[in-house]
């Protein structure tokens, strides 16, 4: 543990506990100017945790590998793989209860939700999150009125399938719940190390997180081949899941090895071929926690790209969300628009008309106008205003 000798013992028994709890920070190809990193900066060897090198990930792509020590791959994957394979009138069946709002646990049908109205998403999926425990009108609000309506919401009930014990066996729910806390157990220590690379004391995110947990999410996709469903909008171009970044903290994805995951730089066009390696995991942070970072930690636009037939891919995306009442520190509001401004002059001198590209984001910031907001609307209003959009498809 030589890299850590020196830092004060909270620190560094955060450090060396990440690295015993085998978070395995993967390192290798980052180089050490941010800025002008090139390289894809994933990371290949589990040696060196540190937080320098967690700093310069976040900073430079917003992308980071890790080993999945912690976290039942195989064990997920086969549970998304059982879910997909039931009939459809099964899959059909697992519907929330409270649809409204935009906001819906259960099954995403093929081509059910599209991040931007330009694209056909070839994918089908199932949401779920936290068992509800009936306490949610309890949290705590300065606008009470409006989230425990939110909350109700955000703590629908699972819909998991009819009769799911005989169609899946009795060890399916249980297997998904396990993976469920498995991420939220991740996400805390990500959390702790990312305030950490931050600049701040190890608990500065879990401050606004704690009460995240609840409403956070587990997403699971089945993308599907451009052969597939040929009469769906023929004339719309399709893709796995378009151009967008994440709207919240981070997202935990644990992905089959077909790739397709891609992101790509504040300043650049080119998309990066996010590596699917067996027995890795992929963390992905968000919009919320690059605008409490002051900008300076990144939120990658992401997508992904149809598997090459007869290719299927297979996906769980676990979505870590701040307390639904979390607002974000004024002063790292206003520099998070100041730093947004500056890209978007720096993208438009480098790109030209690509850079008016618009994609899917927590909030529509007009070069960077916008994020302000993120100072006094809760997060939790955020996040069902963007749920409704994507209902509509328009986001
Ligand atoms: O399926 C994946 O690998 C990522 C999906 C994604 O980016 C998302 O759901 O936000
Ligand atoms: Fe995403």
């Amino acid at each position: 543990m030589v890299p850590f000798v020196g830092l004060p013992p909270p620190l560094a028994a955060l450090v060396v506990g990440l690295a015993s709890a085998a978070i395995g920070l993967l390192v290798g190809t980052l180089r050490s100017d941010a800025a002008s990193a090139t390289a894809v900066p994933l990371l290949v060897n589990v040696s060196e945790v540190n937080v320098k090198q967690l700093r310069i990930a976040a900073s430079s792509l917003g992308v980071f590998r890790l080993a999945a020590d912690s976290v039942d791959v195989e064990a997920a994957l086969e549970a998304s793989r059982s879910f997909f394979a039931l009939p459809e009138a099964v899959k059909w069946s697992a519907k929330s209860a409270t649809g409204v709002g935009g906001f819906k646990r259960g099954y995403i049908p093929l081509a059910g939700e599209s991040g931007l109205r330009d694209y056909v998403e070839l994918k089908e999926g199932f949401c779920y999150g936290a068992e509800p425990d009936g306490n949610e009108s309890t949290a705590t609000s300065s606008n009470a009125t409006t989230e425990s309506n939110g909350l109700k919401l955000l703590l629908s009930p699972n819909a998991w399938p009819d009769e799911h014990e005989r169609a899946l066996g009795p060890a399916w729910v249980p297997t998904m719940l396990r993976h469920l806390q498995a991420c939220e157990a991740l996400s805390n220590q990500l959390l702790r190390a990312l305030s950490v690379a931050m600049g701040h004391e190890a608990g500065f995110l879990g401050a606004l997180a704690t009460g995240g947990e609840p409403i956070s999410l587990m997403r699971l996709f089945h993308y599907f081949p451009n052969t597939t469903a040929p009469h769906v909008a023929p004339a719309v171009p399709r893709i796995g899941s378009s151009p967008h970044s994440d709207w919240h903290l981070l997202t935990i994805v644990v992905q089959d090895t077909t790739g397709g995951l891609q992101a790509r730089r504040p300043d650049a066009a080119e998309w990066i071929d996010v590596p699917a390696e067996p027995g890795e995991i992929v963390i992905i942070l968000g919009d919320y926690l690059s605008a409490i970072s002051n900008g300076s930690f990144v939120a990658p636009v992401h997508r992904v790209l149809l598997p090459p037939p007869p290719t299927e891919r297979f996906s769980f995306t676990y979505f870590r969300y701040p307390q639904y009442g979390a607002l974000v520190p004024a002063e790292s509001a206003r520099r998070a628009q100041q730093r947004a401004l500056r890209n978007a002059r720096r993208r438009r001198r480098k790109l030209g008309s690509r850079a008016a590209e618009a994609f899917n984001t927590l909030i529509r910031a007009t070069e960077g106008v916008g994020l302000e907001q993120l100072a006094t609307t809760p997060f939790g209003d955020l996040l069902l205003h963007k749920w409704l959009g994507v209902a509509a498809n328009k986001v």
